[in-house]
């Protein structure tokens, strides 16, 4: 099965309210999009002015293995500014729903057809090779959409895009949607999903599942209101939960998520799935023994898979194993004893403090514990 990934973090996910990359972010997360392994790169919006179309310019001149592609309305400027970034390959997108076409466009079903058809000719008339956006297609009417989708055909697009513009699908219906497409026409599907129920990561997997040979993602999720799949989401959960391993260079994951996050003004979860800080730290005793024991016991993936690393975390909910294992860190061997009465007071300290303990707030408790213990254990200890 061959999937392949179009990265829109610096398109959908700078349309993020408050996001706003400058020419040197924008240059500096492709080359990371590129280095990690996706296949086309959507660099931004060329009909928003000269510093936009500066910066994918820049992205293009930059020489990447993946496609450079530029984002267009069914408007002649739109595609002109695509030009004039040198790019090669261009999206044109139409709004096929009918809330959309109604009340957004104030026109007709035919406008639309009409001004796709004549988008496509001067796009291809100038070179540039089409990939067409089904805006809004989860709520479009199936006749309509068939309709659309042939005619991007005819046209020679490369690909039909189709857009759950507001997040209304869930896995079931995603994959029965793509699946009827796919039957229906021949042509390349590539999904492009939202989060607005917290399903699009798991609509992008349902659309491949259905057929589709290509997913838009963007960095952590990042995009319009709840955002977009997230791309380290969808790249591990087909490497390990799908079998399909897309050979991207996922031990860059963590590191573009923190850039992307700095970029966007964000902060990057620490419970954010795969690329999180908390997704390899265990505190809970039970846990924290299990992956000292063996990591799989509590670890699907190894951390150093995404570019993090494990850690055992000391707070409220620890255990004794994981006491004893942090003090062995430090070349102190403790009893059983003595574990179970430094973990009372980790436990009374985290209440305390209202998190988990560092090394130095745990040398100190050792310290406490050593001048006040009792005289049995003492004794034991210096036996
Ligand atoms: C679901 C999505 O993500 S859609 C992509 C959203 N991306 C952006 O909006 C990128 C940033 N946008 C911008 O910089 C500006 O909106 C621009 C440059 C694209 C357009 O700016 P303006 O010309 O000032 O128009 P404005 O944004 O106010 O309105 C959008 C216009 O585009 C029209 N339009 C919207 N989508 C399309 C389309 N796919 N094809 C043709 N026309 C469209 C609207 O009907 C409206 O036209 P109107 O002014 O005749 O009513
Ligand atoms: C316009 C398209 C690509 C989009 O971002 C959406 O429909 O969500």
């Amino acid at each position: 099965m061959q999937v392949r990934v179009v990265d829109t973090t610096l398109r959908d996910g700078e349309q993020a309210p408050g996001v706003a990359f400058n020419l040197e972010e924008k240059v500096t997360i492709a080359r990371m999009l590129d280095l990690l392994g996706v296949a086309q790169i959507e660099a931004g919006t060329p009909a928003m002015g000269e510093m936009e179309q500066q910066a994918i310019r820049a992205m293009v001149r930059m020489g990447s293995k993946c496609r450079i592609s530029a984002w267009n309305r069914m408007v002649w400027e739109d595609i002109r500014a695509s030009l004039a970034c040198g790019v090669r390959d261009v999206h044109i997108s139409a709004p096929v729903s009918p809330i959309q076409i109604r009340y957004k466009l104030g026109q007709s079903h035919q406008w639309v057809l009409e001004r796709l058809r004549q988008a496509c000719f001067y796009a291809m008339d100038h070179g540039l090779r089409v990939t067409v956006g089904a805006e809004d297609a989860s709520r479009a009417d199936p006749v309509f959409l068939l309709e659309f989708a042939f005619l991007a055909r005819e046209l020679g697009a490369e690909r039909l895009r189709y857009c759950d513009t507001v997040g209304v699908l869930d896995p079931f219906t995603t994959f029965e949607r793509l699946a009827w497409l796919k039957e229906k026409i021949d042509l390349e599907l590539e999904f492009h999903g939202h989060n607005d129920f917290g399903l699009a990561t798991a609509n992008a997997l349902a659309a491949v599942k259905a057929g589709a040979g290509w997913v838009d993602a963007t960095i952590s999720g990042l995009g319009e209101r709840a955002g977009n799949a997230a791309l380290e989401e969808v790249v591990m959960a087909l490497k390990h939960l799908h079998g399909v391993d897309l050979g991207f260079k996922t031990e860059r994951l963590r590191e573009i998520a923190a850039y992307v996050a700095r970029a966007s003004g964000r902060q990057l979860p620490a419970w954010k799935p795969i690329v999180g800080s908390n997704i390899f730290a265990h505190e809970s005793g039970i846990h924290a023994d299990g992956a000292l024991k063996n990591p799989r016991t509590y670890e699907v993936f190894a951390p150093e898979e995404v570019g993090l690393k494990r850690q055992i975390v000391i707070g409220k909910h620890s255990g004794t194993a994981a006491i004893k294992a942090k003090f062995a860190e430090y070349g102190i061997a403790l009893s059983q004893e003595e574990a179970a009465a430094i973990l009372e007071r980790v436990r009374a300290a985290a209440v305390q403090l209202k998190r988990s303990l560092d090394d130095k707030e745990l040398v100190y408790l050792y310290e406490d514990y050593l001048l006040h213990r009792s005289p049995r254990i003492a004794s034991t200890h210096s036996s």
